[in-house]
């Protein structure tokens, strides 16, 4: 098998965890025999400082022109404060290749039952599923801009009924190769596009009689999700309701840094990337955790070429290395041995 993948390590500690994923690349094609080539290019802060274009022509083309993309991570302060920001070439790719269907699976490893601050009970066992709306809502919403001289300004939230009936079809989907619950999170209580969200999840519900639907807000989802994550199977959500949720699941799971995700289009091309963002605090020092990045690989296999059990492969492989007691910074372990980025890359590519 042949496969183009455009690696976008962009900004922060993106760089580190980019060349952890593309070490495990080389390897699965050496152990595999499969021919996975690559080519880096620029998104977000190090593009703007290039081109002043945080998504550069260039970028794009590699991209239309390859089975799959890895991105690390985007921004820092240093852009924060410029008009022309890093995130904003993370929102536009996604919008480019029209990757509406955000999957950020949420998975304890068991070793890590201690790492999380909730208590070993409630975390034990979790395995949820967010599918997350990608490309709609407040992130894409126009007009978006300051008014009166900066005395107010306007955010818009926008969905099309297609926009949300394609995305509930992934929810419903999804529901129906796990356990097939599919809790809706929304604000209907308020919000007009939760109340349309609703009714959407309902109609669509008819086709799907297998799968149980509850509707929780998204207030008392984000109480009930550290409080009791095993009564969810799959979540359902509209695009910042799940950017929110997804960090806030990352509790349970021991850190930010173990999280991986696809975003994908209709035709399962894809985007794979960590959940978390650049970690300007810990950038260039080597702590960065590539569990997120190396999963995220782990996904593109899965999803864009259909190799589940080298997916599943690398999957085992990190699951090995954190139950010998192997850990990064980030995770919290009494008795773990402390590896850097590459330490802990070279760790999980010895037991694949
Ligand atoms: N997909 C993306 O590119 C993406 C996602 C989220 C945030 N961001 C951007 O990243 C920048 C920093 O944002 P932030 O600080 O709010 O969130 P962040 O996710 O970068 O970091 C939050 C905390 O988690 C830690 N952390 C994150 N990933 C880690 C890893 N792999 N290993 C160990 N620790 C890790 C960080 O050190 C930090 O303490 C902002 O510019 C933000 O817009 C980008
Ligand atoms: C950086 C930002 C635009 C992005 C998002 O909100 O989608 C990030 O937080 C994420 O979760 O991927
Ligand atoms: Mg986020």
């Amino acid at each position: 098998m042949k496969k183009h993948i455009t690696l976008l390590p962009g900004d922060g500690i993106g760089p580190e965890i980019v060349a952890a994923a593309k070490k495990v690349l080389d390897v699965i094609n050496e152990r595999y025999d499969y021919e996975f080539t690559s080519e880096e290019q620029d998104i977000g802060g190090i593009a703007i400082d290039k081109t002043g274009n945080p998504l550069p022509e260039e970028t794009i083309k590699a991209c239309e022109n390859s089975d799959a993309i890895l991105l690390g991570a985007v921004g820092g302060p240093k852009w924060a404060n410029q008009s022309v920001r890093p995130e904003q070439g993370l929102l536009k790719i996604r919008k480019h290749f029209n990757l509406f269907a955000n999957l950020r699976p949420v998975t304890i490893f068991d070793a890590l039952e201690s790492s999380s601050p909730l208590k070993k009970e409630i975390v034990q066992g979790s395995d949820l599923m967010i599918v997350r709306e990608l490309t709609g809502g407040l992130y894409f919403g126009q007009p978006s801009e300051r008014r009166d001289n900066g005395k107010s300004v306007i955010d818009s939230l926008t969905y099309t009924r297609d926009e949300i009936e394609r995305i509930v079809k992934i929810g419903f989907d999804t529901a129906m190769l796990r356990d097939k619950h599919l809790t809706s999170v929304d604000k209907a209580n308020v919000l007009e596009s939760s109340r349309m969200w609703r009714e959407i999840v309902d109609e669509i519900g008819k086709e799907y009689p297998e799968v149980t639907v509850s509707h929780v807000l998204v207030d008392a989802a984000a109480m009930k999700l550290i409080t009791n994550p095993k009564s969810f199977d799959v979540i359902v959500t509209e695009n910042l309701f799940g950017d929110i949720l997804s960090d806030e699941a990352s509790v349970i799971t021991g850190s930010l840094g173990v999280l991986p995700s696809a975003s994908l289009n209709q035709d399962n091309f894809g985007l794979y990337e960590p959940i978390h963002g650049s970690a300007p605090d810990i950038a260039g020092l080597g702590k960065a955790n590539p569990i997120g990045m190396i999963l995220s690989v782990g996904m593109m296999l899965k999803y864009s070429f259909n190799l589940e059990s080298e997916a599943a492969k690398i999957e085992e492989a990190v699951n090995k290395v954190l139950n010998d007691g192997y850990v990064t910074a980030d995770l919290m372990s009494d008795d773990g041995q402390v590896l850097s980025t590459m330490e802990m890359t070279d760790k999980i590519i010895s037991y694949l």
